[in-house]
């Protein structure tokens, strides 16, 4: 049964977990107070499914609902889940979870909170057992990291379910056994932006050059390995016990004015602001949000190549996401969304693509008669040995489309298939291939008969899509 989810709190971050839970198939209920949260919340949702949808191979689950509502007690009615996103104040928080839980005393309540421990949230509830913290970072649509920080008195049971359905949303619930403000990230985070502030309050580096500094070495490194596995491999390979003689004693050194903050005085804001505006300012926050969502995908999607990090996550939600083939005529063989680094300079999808779409359309079709990767593990395949493609019109990034398949011939070592790939949105067919693939023994690389089974479920599929005259040319 569809889950539901009560988001309250509907700014950057209640936003962004009402796209993350929407676009994975989750009903959302929003409560907000503020007259401009409708229109903030549509923008953040109009970047979510632009940019979402383009890490994955395979379409995403159908969108649930989304409706907003006058009030908590109204927005938490049948919730399963309420993701409390109101600003950071501890009495403001208080005041919502009571009531959160006068009004639906079953539903778990995660709450979106930087730096206060669930210990805190707790204080006064009317069921602490149900209430943890689940911290999200921003983009909560495209990064897969919460911090699931439960206090002694949370149930496990609830914080297990939790983690099942965070995992079931493409996110990563790091659980933070020991409850301390600011969890683990923030800890870090702050620590890097208060030398951050420093080194501009003291003239050494505008906010530019710390923003290179971050972009173009150890942000690169962060986003793959961490920073104790990055820390090992500079120790060479003597490893962690020589980085930490090499630069150990450098703890002792002023490496770092971490002991002390900058005080924020006008003059300090003012030229940091002056700073961001002179770096970004020719911007908009939501030119800045496409640049940044499109960044990321990208790195994710090559982190999927390699099957790591964030990438290999990407690669485990897939799998669950992933339908079998319907069984119909024509079989609709790919089902997704064009990702920008698929575009070329001319600003659409770039012919190569479109080989990669049908040569996964043929992929789909192979699963589906038999010859997947088992299949192939045993040491027989198909190759393809002929393609003829017609780019009928342009396709774009973010672009949903679907490819519809016909088997026209499946005798003996011969399967050919006549693919047509469709814009979604329009009906529009944007291109179509003919696609002649032989059997082959991969000890032998050369042609051979298919396995009996594989044999006759293709026959069998051929005899029924001759019958259809839908993709005929
Ligand atoms: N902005 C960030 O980078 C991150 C923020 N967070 C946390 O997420 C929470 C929300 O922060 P943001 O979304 O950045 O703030 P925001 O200011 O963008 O949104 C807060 C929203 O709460 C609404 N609100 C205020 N009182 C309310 C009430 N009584 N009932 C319902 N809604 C109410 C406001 O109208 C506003 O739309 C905070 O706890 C923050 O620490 C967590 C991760 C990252
Ligand atoms: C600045 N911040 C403390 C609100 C940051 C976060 O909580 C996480 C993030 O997305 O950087």
């Amino acid at each position: 049964m569809t889950k539901t989810a009560a988001i309250i709190g509907g700014g950057v971050i209640g936003g962004g977990w009402a796209a993350r839970f929407l676009l994975n198939g989750w009903n959302v209920r929003v409560f907000d107070p503020d007259p401009s949260a409708e229109a903030r919340l549509a923008a953040v949702l109009d970047n979510a499914r632009h940019a979402l949808p383009m890490l994955y191979d395979f379409a995403l689950p159908d969108e649930g609902t989304l409706s907003l509502h006058s009030s908590i007690a109204d927005a938490v009615n049948g919730a399963d889940w309420v993701q409390e996103s109101v600003s950071e104040r501890l009495d403001l928080k208080h005041q919502v979870i009571a009531e959160v839980q006068a009004a639906n005393p079953d539903a778990l309540v995660g709450s979106s909170t930087s730096g206060f421990t669930p210990s805190q949230l707790q204080q006064g509830a009317a069921d602490p057992s149900r209430i943890m913290v689940t911290h999200p970072f921003n983009p909560v649509y495209l990064l897969p990291l919460v911090e699931l920080v439960p206090s002694p008195v949370t149930d496990p049971a609830s914080v297990d379910r939790c983690k099942t359905w965070l995992t079931a949303l493409g996110m990563y619930p790091l659980h933070v056994s020991k409850e301390i403000d600011a969890h683990i990230a923030d800890r870090l985070l702050e620590a890097v932006w208060r030398e951050a502030l420093w080194l501009v309050n003291d003239d050494i580096a505008t906010t530019e050059e710390i923003d290179n500094a971050i972009r173009y070495a150890f942000g690169l490194r962060w986003g793959q390995m961490g920073l104790f596995e990055t820390y090992r491999i500079a120790g060479g390979e003597a490893g962690m016990r020589h980085f930490l003689g090499q630069f150990g004693p450098a703890l002792k050194w002023p490496w770092t004015k971490l002991m002390d903050v900058p005080d924020l005085t006008d003059a300090l804001i003012d030229k940091i602001a002056h700073q961001s505006d002179a770096q970004s300012g020719h911007l908009s926050i939501r030119e800045l949000e496409r640049t940044r969502d499109a960044n990321l995908i990208a790195m994710m999607r090559a982190l999927r190549q390699q099957d790591a990090a964030s990438g290999a996550l990407v690669n485990a939600h897939q799998q669950t996401i992933r339908q079998p083939l319907p069984d119909q005529v024509p079989l609709v063989s790919k089902n997704r969304v064009i990702p920008s680094d698929w575009t070329d300079v001319n600003g659409h999808m770039n012919e190569g693509r479109y080989g990669q779409i049908f040569s996964d359309a043929a992929d789909a079709v192979l699963d589906h008669i038999g010859a997947g990767e088992d299949y192939i593990a045993s040491g027989l395949s198909y190759f393809t040995v002929e393609t003829g493609t017609k780019y009928l019109a342009e396709s774009y990034a973010g672009e949903r489309v679907q490819v519809q398949t016909r088997v026209t011939e499946g005798q003996g070592k011969k399967l050919r298939c006549v693919h047509r790939m469709i814009r979604a949105a329009d009906g529009a067919v944007l291109a179509t291939c003919d696609q002649l693939l032989i059997h082959v023994n991969l000890e032998t690389r050369r042609s051979c008969e298919p396995d009996p089974g594989v044999a006759d479920r293709l026959a069998r599929l051929a005899a029924r899509h001759a019958s259809d005259g839908s993709l005929a040319e």
